[in-house]
């Protein structure tokens, strides 16, 4: 299904089909790590930190405090000097402070402040008891002192050990607080590692699949390219997908049909005399082996005419060589059109003119030289305004199997000196 869809879409849509694949799952994962991140590892540190600072740390304030206030007291017992007792107002007042920073700070925590208030109990017991001892008029050692002296103490290890009691709850509470960050934290780099392998199998998916989609169209372009080298122009490169190849391949095809087309532009230049447009003397040679194979496997009869203009040179002498350019072009014209259309005519040489006649012999042959040379004779060959009297002579030579190709021509040639040599405007058939 996903590669139907990606068949229509352009090679930009492919790229950003396969980061979409490969970034969405990092981004799914990412978000979850993120919550989890949040509610469980942060969350959970917060949560100690406050603890930390505003309960734990005054909690053990609070007990070194209360601890501390007990020696202010006994040094005044000891010595009476006013000065342990103002120490000792001074400590109360900053131990009634904290409790009461203490017990907002643990708010509805109503287990542990239920613990701290007792504590906050004992304590105010235990102050009101270093009240009376720091008022009392008993001696140092009068049992009634001693025995207030020991109450005070009581309250006071009773407060302290109340705070004890809060400070384990707490640190218990801080102690799972950090289990629940530590077991989140790990969740988060699994949920951080999953999301790496799927993101890396979603790339190693996408990277497959279009590399697949793309090797057929790349294989096509490149077996094209290739024939072409060879020499192949009917090869046409068939690639549709992705459309960008598609146009690449289109304009290989439209280049090859544009190669294809001045090639055999160029090869019918090569085969063609530019100046009457008659096939050359290459394309007579190959006409000539053609016909030469069929008169073995047919044993058909054909002929051959050796053609020349009579005094050409004296014609380019009088006239001038445009003339004679345009004698050559009118001589040509008149015998093609005198030629039956079975006949091929050629120029072999400067003013020479080849005739091939299939299925002719030596009778026919000779009909075929003479309307030529008639035709010759009579065609009004003007060259501006001027008429030129033009004739050919020619030499006829009928193939058998007995000739090669070379024999052959040779013997029209010989014949056609001969028709030269005999008065010229004449026609001279070879063996007679
Ligand atoms: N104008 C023109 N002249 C050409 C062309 N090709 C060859 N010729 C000329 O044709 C003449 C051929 O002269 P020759 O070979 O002496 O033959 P000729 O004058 O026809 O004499 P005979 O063949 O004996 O009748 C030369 O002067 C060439 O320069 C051509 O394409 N155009």
């Amino acid at each position: 299904m996903i590669k139907r869809m990606l068949r229509t879409r352009s090679m930009r849509s492919w790229v950003a089909f396969s980061l979409l694949l490969a970034l969405a799952p990092l981004a799914v994962f990412a978000a979850l790590t993120f919550q989890l991140l949040d509610r469980g590892v942060i969350a959970s540190y917060a949560d100690v930190s406050y603890r930390m600072r505003h309960q734990i740390a005054p909690v053990q304030l609070l007990r070194l405090h209360i601890q501390g206030s007990v020696v202010p007291v006994d040094e005044y017992l000891e010595d009476r000097n006013p000065q342990h007792a103002n120490a000792y107002r001074m400590l109360r007042a900053e131990i009634e402070g904290e409790f009461a920073n203490l017990l907002e700070a643990l708010g509805d925590d109503s287990q542990i402040a239920g613990l701290a208030r007792r504590s906050l109990d004992d304590w105010t017991e235990a102050d009101q008891a270093a009240n009376t001892l720091l008022h009392t008029a008993h001696p140092h050692g009068d049992p009634r002192l001693v025995e207030l002296l020991l109450q005070y103490h009581g309250r006071v290890e009773s407060a302290i050990d109340k705070l004890a009691a809060v400070y384990r709850k707490l640190d218990s509470i801080v102690e799972s607080d950090y289990g629940v960050a530590s077991l989140f934290y790990e969740r988060s780099l699994w949920v951080l590692a999953i999301a790496a392998f799927v993101s890396l199998l979603t790339i190693i998916f996408s990277v497959r699949l279009i590399s697949e989609m793309l090797s057929g169209s790349v294989d096509r372009l490149v077996e094209g390219a290739l024939k072409f080298a060879d020499g192949e122009r009917d090869h046409r490169i068939e690639v549709d997908v992705p459309p960008e190849l598609g146009r690449v391949a289109n304009e290989f095809n439209i280049m090859i049909d544009r190669v294809r087309a001045s090639e055999s532009k160029l090869a019918e230049l090569a085969r063609r005399d530019p100046l009457t447009g008659l096939p050359n003397r290459r394309e007579f040679d190959e006409a000539l082996t053609e016909m030469r194979s069929r008169l073995d496997r047919f044993g058909e009869r054909w002929s051959i005419l050796a053609i020349d203009i009579d005094h050409f040179k004296a014609v380019n002498d009088t006239y001038g060589h445009a003339a004679g350019d345009q004698v050559l072009k009118a001589a040509a014209t008149t015998m093609q059109r005198v030629l039956r259309p079975y006949d091929r005519l050629f120029r072999t040489g400067g003013e020479e003119f080849t005739a091939l006649l299939p299925d002719t012999g030596r009778a026919g042959a000779g009909e075929v030289a003479e309307r030529l040379r008639s035709a010759i004779e009579r065609a009004e060959i003007h060259y501006r305004e001027t008429a030129i009297p033009v004739t050919i002579s020619l030499g006829v030579a009928v193939g058998n199997r007995e000739h090669d190709d070379g024999s052959l021509v040779e013997a029209a040639d010989t014949a056609l000196y001969e028709a030269k040599a005999g008065g010229r405007n004449r026609y001279v058939v070879s063996g007679d």
